[in-house]
C-alpha cells in the first residue's frame, strides 16, 4: 500500500477553508472533555506521517514514500484518568520549502513531537536547528518530546540511543525511540503527551504535580520495549 497524503495549498492550510478540511471536520463528532493541539516536526522522511497513522489507525504505511505537502491533521480521543482528551495532531511537511506554512501553526500548538530517523545522521544533526525554530515560533511553555524513529531498522542504525538521550537531556526534554512499523512506543509517546497536557489543564493547586519524565521512564521499563537494536 502506498502512502496517500493531503495536498493543501498554503492559503487553504492557513485559513482552514479547503473542502478537504471542512469534510473532515463535519465527520468528527466524537465526545470529548478537553482538546489539545499537537504538532509533528522533523526532517522529511523521518516518519512523521507513519507515526501519526500508526497511532490513529494502528497501521503502518509502507511502500513508496510520498512527501507531505503543506500540513494535514488527524484527531484522536484518548482516555486519561476518566477524562476524554482529544488530540488534534498536525502532521507537517518536513521539506524546507514548506517551512513558512508550518511556522504559522507553531504558536497554537500545546505540544510538539520532534522526530529524527535513527538511520539518518543528518536528520539527527538537524534537531538543534529544529529546536531553535521551536524556540522562535512556539509558545514558551510548549511541551516538547524528542523521538528517534525507525528503531526497527537495527542493521541500518547510525544514531546510538545514548546520543538521543544525551541531546534530550541537554535540552531538558523527554526522549524515546519509536517504530511506526512495529508500533513500539508510539502510543506511549502520544499518551504521555495527553497526560501531561490534561494535568496542566485540570490540576488543582494542592494536587501532586505530574512528572512527564518519570511517567515515561516507568512505562518504558514496564513494557521493556524502548531499546531495539
Ligand atoms: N522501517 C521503518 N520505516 C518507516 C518508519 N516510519 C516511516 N518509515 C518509512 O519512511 C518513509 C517516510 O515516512 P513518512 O512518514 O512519509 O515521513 P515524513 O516524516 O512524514 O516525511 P515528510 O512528509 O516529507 O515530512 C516511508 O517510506 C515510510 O514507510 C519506521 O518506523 N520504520
Amino acid at each position: 500500500m502506498s502512502a496517500r497524503k493531503t495536498s493543501l495549498t498554503d492559503k487553504q492550510a492557513k485559513n482552514g477553508t479547503s473542502k478537504y478540511v471542512l469534510e473532515r471536520c463535519a465527520s468528527i463528532n466524537e465526545y470529548y472533555d478537553v482538546a489539545f493541539k499537537v504538532m509533528l516536526l522533523g526532517d522529511s522522511a523521518v516518519g512523521k506521517t507513519c507515526v501519526l497513522v500508526r497511532f490513529k489507525d494502528g497501521a503502518f504505511l509502507g511502500g513508496n514514500f510520498i512527501a507531505t505537502v503543506g500540513i494535514d491533521f488527524r484527531n484522536k480521543v484518548v482516555d486519561v484518568d476518566n477524562l476524554k482528551v482529544k488530540l488534534q495532531i498536525w502532521d507537517t511537511a518536513g521539506q524546507e520549502r514548506f517551512r513558512s506554512v508550518t511556522h504559522a501553526y507553531y504558536r497554537d500548538a500545546q505540544a510538539l513531537l520532534l522526530l529524527y530517523d535513527i538511520t539518518n545522521k543528518p536528520s539527527f544533526d538537524n534537531i538543534r536547528a529544529w529546536l531553535t525554530e521551536i524556540f522562535d515560533y512556539a509558545q514558551k511553555d510548549v511541551v516538547i518530546m524528542l523521538l528517534g524513529n525507525k528503531s526497527d531498522m537495527a542493521a541500518e542504525r547510525v544514531v546510538k540511543t545514548e546520543e538521543g538521550e544525551k541531546l534530550a537531556k541537554e535540552y531538558g526534554v523527554p526522549f524515546m525511540e519509536t517504530s511506526a512499523k512495529t508500533g513500539v512506543n508510539v502510543e506511549l509517546a502520544f499518551l504521555a503527551i495527553a497526560k501531561e497536557l490534561k494535568h496542566r489543564a485540570t490540576q488543582l493547586p494542592n494536587e501532586p504535580k505530574f512528572k512527564l519524565h518519570d511517567y515515561i521512564e516507568s512505562q518504558k521499563h514496564k513494557s521493556g520495549c524502548c531499546r531495539l537494536g
